[in-house]
């Protein structure tokens, strides 16, 4: 039989709950990431009105008419923001069947005399594309963003004492954390249409947060042979960690692979998952686990899908192959390097 909640429920509050308390949490989420690899998370402090005013300003961006979600269109971006199109996007060499915006932290482009020398993922710094007709999107998402992040790094701590470190382990590679967030909705498939909403992949970084509207279901994760499928909870967030953190504690705790199953028409569905992650240039850091958390070591790297070391190559890696169309605009020479 399956349930419709097949996480553990976490409730941040409890860190700041006493020792009792935060020791509890750490280790409900030890096990939730060791044995599944997602969890809930209630008592984050983001309020259901800033969820609803997210929800209604996400509906009525995608309901602009196409000129206007154009406008902002990923193409035009040589930093992989803005809206992409149904089709757009690809997973396993697979398009996905969802329109999305991209948002990441509001940076400033490096000009190409600041790029010489530099690492190529530098090139993806840069401004957020804000949609002209609508123009109170900017601010429900920068109140969102404001709202999450302060969440992720308290998760992040967490983790940190939970596996034997000091709670400021990681802070040092997050002190400009690439947090990117996308708005996305999966429009009802046409009966004849055969496609997943997002193909079966893991998320590369550390942490991903992700909000889905009430009741909407479709995400399907396989922590072992089958796929479950998970509803999200009302004012709760489905959490999970990317290979970054899989590989930081040789495969401990687990990057679980997941999906969205489209939903049919007249349904649609709409979420926003915000991904955590270090600053460009970290080289995230592995982590000596304690000798009791040692014994699996069954860590193995897959050999098709190398995870470098810098978070930045990772990020270009995945966002070139993501938009093979933005790469062939902006980035043919990356693309020709056949580094990525
Ligand atoms: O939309 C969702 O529920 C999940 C999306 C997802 O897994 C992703 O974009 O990485
Ligand atoms: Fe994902």
């Amino acid at each position: 039989m399956t349930h419709p909640f097949p996480f553990p429920v976490l409730d941040l509050r409890e860190l700041d709950g006493g020792e009792d308390a935060a020791a509890r949490f750490r280790a409900a989420l030890l096990r939730a990431t060791h044995e599944v690899g997602f969890f809930y998370l209630v008592g984050t402090g983001v309020n259901p009105d800033l969820e609803a005013r997210l929800l209604t300003a996400a509906r009525a961006f995608f309901a602009l008419p196409d000129k206007d979600k154009l406008e902002i269109e990923n193409v035009k971006s040589p930093h992989f923001r803005g809206y992409t199109r149904i089709g757009g996007e690809r997973t396993e060499g697979k398009v996905d069947w969802r329109e999305q915006i991209d948002i990441w932290s509001e940076d400033e482009a490096l000009s190409p005399t600041q790029l010489e020398g530099l690492p190529p993922y530098f090139r993806m710094l840069g401004p957020n594309l804000w949609p002209s007709a609508l123009p109170e999107l900017k601010g429900v998402i920068l109140e969102w963003q404001a709202a999450v992040v302060p969440a992720a790094h308290k998760l992040l701590r967490a983790w940190a004492e939970a596996l034997g470190a000091p709670a400021d382990y990681f802070d040092k590679h997050f002190t400009r954390p690439s947090t990117r967030m996308k708005v996305v909705r999966y429009p009802g498939l046409p009966p004849d249409v055969d496609n997943l909403g997002v193909g079966a992949h893991k998320d590369g970084g550390c942490l991903t947060l992700l909000w889905v509207e009430p009741g909407a279901k479709g995400l399907q994760i396989r922590p072992g042979e089958e796929w479950i499928d998970a509803l999200p909870l009302e004012h709760g967030f489905v959490c999970n960690i990317g290979e970054m953190v899989e590989r930081a504690t040789a495969g401990y705790l687990k990057a679980t692979v997941h999906r969205v199953i489209a939903p049919t028409a007249p349904n649609e569905r709409i979420s926003v998952p915000m991904f955590f992650n270090p600053s460009l240039d970290a080289r995230f850091p592995k982590l000596e686990l304690p000798e009791e958390l040692k014994e699996e070591g069954a860590y193995e790297q897959d050999p098709n899908d190398v995870i470098h070391e810098v978070y930045g190559d990772n990020l270009l890696k995945s966002r070139l192959r993501a938009h093979p169309d933005v790469a062939a605009i902006h980035h043919p020479d990356l693309v020709k390097s056949g580094m990525y």
